[in-house]
């Protein structure tokens, strides 16, 4: 069985080996594949083809895929948790020293001098570009996961005093947590006690224009604005009321539109926090070993739409199914299999929200049989998608 994928974006070549043998990429099956591994591409709108059943964001950020939509036709969405969270960190780190010390103004006008005199000019002139240092200064983390908690990590190493906001903090994360970092559990205490403020949060209706109006009236003056995660998280007509009352200082942001372009104190990235060789590799083999699991195998692993599902295969055959969450689902699914003939070696059954993942192993090795049982789920009531996976 040859899998086929389609890539979006610029995927890492060397991660997509990943796949192995089984997969075919961007081949003749490129407008109905089986899988997609994307990246920033907006499919909002875009119709999602009928033999798709995943697409795996090599990244973090989901909100350019239509999770409802792909969940609605059975497509499990996956991403590539902290793949890229390093590179993020740096470019965060990267750019606190930035808003602390002019560099870049100071590079422009040291460029501008001329003649033999160029050091007296440099010794005249410098005191324009004196800066301050973040150590002893307060940084806020606004969302302590992959990304957030390495900066806030790291920021309390440089010598900051940090405060961290994330109501919904992983266990895993918080032991990984340094302990001089303050737990702030209202937002309103990073706003109003901070001296910079980074946010890492995924864009949903709950995060989007965190930094609204409000926030910014909390603030007290020369505060610098880090925004790595998505330009929607900030109400960019507010924000330019902040600059303009000298409450923010800068705003650093790694998502350009056109109203923030050539702002004295707005400095704009291309959306590259998690372009870099290594980042960008990770989040590749990541994908690659995701959508080869989850092809071959069925199990999830890294689903933002799915619970993860994991269960070696010992049985001749498997069926996976995207169903309903319905009353009774499990037991109409069970009988069926039994009227089939076939029995049951193991089942599992895990459901998020409206939609579960089911997976029968079946004590079956006649593919006519195991055909026909997914034909039949194929034509039933409440069955969203079917697999059959060969060992
Ligand atoms: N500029 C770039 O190239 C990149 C941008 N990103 C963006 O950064 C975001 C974060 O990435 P990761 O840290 O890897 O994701 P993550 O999933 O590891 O962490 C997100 C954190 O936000 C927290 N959170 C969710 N809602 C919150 C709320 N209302 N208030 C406070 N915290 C909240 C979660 O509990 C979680 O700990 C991504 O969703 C993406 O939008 C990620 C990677 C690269
Ligand atoms: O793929 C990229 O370069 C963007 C990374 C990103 O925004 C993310 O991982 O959320």
């Amino acid at each position: 069985m040859v899998y086929t994928v389609k890539t979006y974006n610029n995927i890492n070549k060397i991660g997509l080996r990943e796949l192995g043998n089984g997969f075919q990429i961007d081949g003749d099956h490129k407008e109905n594949p089986d899988a997609y591994i994307i990246r920033s591409e907006n499919l909002h709108g875009a119709t999602l083809p009928e033999n798709l059943v995943a697409i795996a964001r090599a990244g973090a950020g989901t909100n350019n895929i239509p999770i409802d939509v792909a969940t609605d036709q059975g497509i499990v969405v996956f991403n590539t948790p902290g793949a890229n969270a390093n590179a993020v960190k740096e470019a965060v780190l990267a750019s606190t020293l930035l808003s602390a010390r002019d560099y870049i103004g100071a590079t422009s006008w040291v460029n501008t001098l001329t003649g033999e005199d160029v050091p007296e000019q440099v010794e005249a002139g410098k005191k324009q570009f004196a800066g301050s240092e973040i150590a002893g200064k307060t940084l806020g983390v606004i969302g302590l996961g992959a990304i957030g908690a390495r900066i806030a990590n790291d920021a309390v190493r440089l010598g900051m005093n940090v405060i961290g906001y994330d109501p919904y903090v992983s266990v895993e994360t918080a032991w990984g947590l340094n302990r001089a970092i303050i737990r702030a559990t209202e937002i309103h205490d990073v706003f109003k006690n901070s001296d910079y403020i980074t946010i890492h949060v995924p864009l949903t209706e709950e995060t989007r224009n965190t930094f609204d109006r409000e926030a910014f009236d909390l603030m007290g003056k020369d505060v610098t604005v880090i925004n790595f995660a998505r330009g929607e998280l900030v109400d960019n007509t507010a924000l330019f009321d902040a600059i303009e009352t000298g409450v923010v200082k800068r705003y650093i942001t790694d998502f350009g539109t056109e109203d923030l372009l050539n702002k004295e104190k707005i400095t704009v990235l291309p959306h590259v926090g998690g372009s870099t060789e290594e980042a960008e590799l990770n989040c590749a083999i990541m994908a690659g070993q995701t959508i080869r699991r989850f092809m071959e195998t069925g199990e999830i692993i890294n689903s933002v739409n799915f619970p993860n599902v994991k269960q070696t295969l010992t049985t001749p055959f498997r069926i996976t199914l995207i169903n309903n969450n319905v009353p009774n689902i499990v037991a109409r699914i069970s009988t069926r299999v039994s009227d089939a003939g076939i029995n049951i070696s193991n089942i599992i059954n895990r459901s998020k929200n409206d939609h579960a993942y089911t997976l029968l192993d079946l004590d079956e090795s006649d593919e006519q049989k195991v055909q026909a049982l997914a034909d039949e789920f194929n034509k039933s009531e409440h069955i969203v998608k079917v697999r059959i996976i060969k060992k």
